[in-house]
């Protein structure tokens, strides 16, 4: 089967010299929940943001990304259709960005804006069955009683929430989540978690969430990707980055990503973890 997600040789390196991304190959395939863990500055964003189009790659090699058979760029060149390649891509980002004077139902809306004529765009003139699109997946995330409130008078949680309604009114068949819940309580970390295993696992949506803590990439998601200095030093199932490994892998920040008084970790008994798919032997290598 063709990956959701195919990235080749990609690099990058920031106008200041540093190298964010350093020849990083991955194939996802389709329905895959995946992780992408790693300390700060590791590259997470970086890459999350290469395979959305909203940056792009060094030129000087053959660095590219094709995401469900399109291209999103290749050898530094954004794809010129990457409005229309965007739009089966839902972006996920840690602050939300919904418009906070607007009500959630419009901010949801937005999602639609790829396949409505401009004129209505504009006027943010939506038709009955969008809207009761829109309310539908604001019920399947847990808020639909929020849909005419603005944005800005929900909680951070509630916010993420919508952001993810969003992405499923899109229609999106892929989600990158940017650290969705680096700035949520424990109570909202894992309800957003679990909205994004939902999706996963009933829209068969490809799902890749940054996270900064292994314990939770462990109880969603069967695979991690760890990147360190803009590298993938280990891809492969989660529940093999044990301690030992991550220290190998981190050395003294690995520290950062085993930190258990994380959120999620103290609901444990409230969540389930998931079923661990057989994966193929790891590739792991000294960082
Ligand atoms: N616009 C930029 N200009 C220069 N350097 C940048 C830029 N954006 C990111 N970097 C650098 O690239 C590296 C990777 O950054 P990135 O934000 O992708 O890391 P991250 O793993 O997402 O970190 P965090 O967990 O803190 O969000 C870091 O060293 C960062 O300082």
């Amino acid at each position: 089967m063709d990956a959701a997600i195919r990235i080749n040789t990609l690099s990058k390196t920031f106008g200041n010299g540093r190298k964010a991304l350093q020849q990083v190959d991955l194939s996802i395939a389709p329905g895959e929940m995946v992780a992408l863990i790693g300390a700060s500055g590791s590259g997470k964003s970086t890459l999350l943001r290469h395979m959305a189009g909203l940056m792009a790659g060094d030129s000087t090699g053959q660095g590219s990304i094709v995401i469900h058979g399109r291209t999103v760029q290749s050898n530094g060149k954004i794809a010129a259709n990457i409005r229309s390649v965007r739009s089966g891509i839902g972006f996920v980002f840690q602050q939300f960005n919904l418009v906070g004077r607007l009500p959630v139902l419009v901010n949801v809306l937005a999602g639609t804006l790829h396949r409505v004529p401009m004129w209505r765009s504009l006027i943010r003139w939506f038709t009955p069955e969008e809207k009761a699109r829109g309310i539908e997946a604001l019920r399947r995330v847990g808020i639909a009683e929020c849909f005419a409130q603005r944005a800005s008078t929900l909680s951070g949680g509630q916010q993420q929430r919508a952001a993810i309604a969003r992405a499923m009114v899109q229609g999106a068949k892929v989600v990158l989540a940017d650290e969705p819940i680096a700035s949520l309580d424990p109570e909202s970390s894992r309800k957003v978690m679990d909205i994004l295993a939902r999706i996963n696992r009933e829209d068969r949506c490809t799902v890749v969430v940054s996270l900064h803590q292994v314990n939770v990439a462990m109880k969603y998601c069967a695979r991690t990707i760890a990147l360190h200095q803009g590298k993938v030093v280990y891809d492969g199932p989660s529940v093999g980055l044990t301690p030992a490994v991550l220290r190998d892998l981190y050395g003294a920040e690995a520290d950062d990503i085993l930190s258990l008084g994380d959120a999620i970790s103290s609901l444990e008994d409230k969540v389930k973890p998931v079923p661990h798919l057989a994966w193929p032997t790891p590739m792991a290598q000294a960082a």
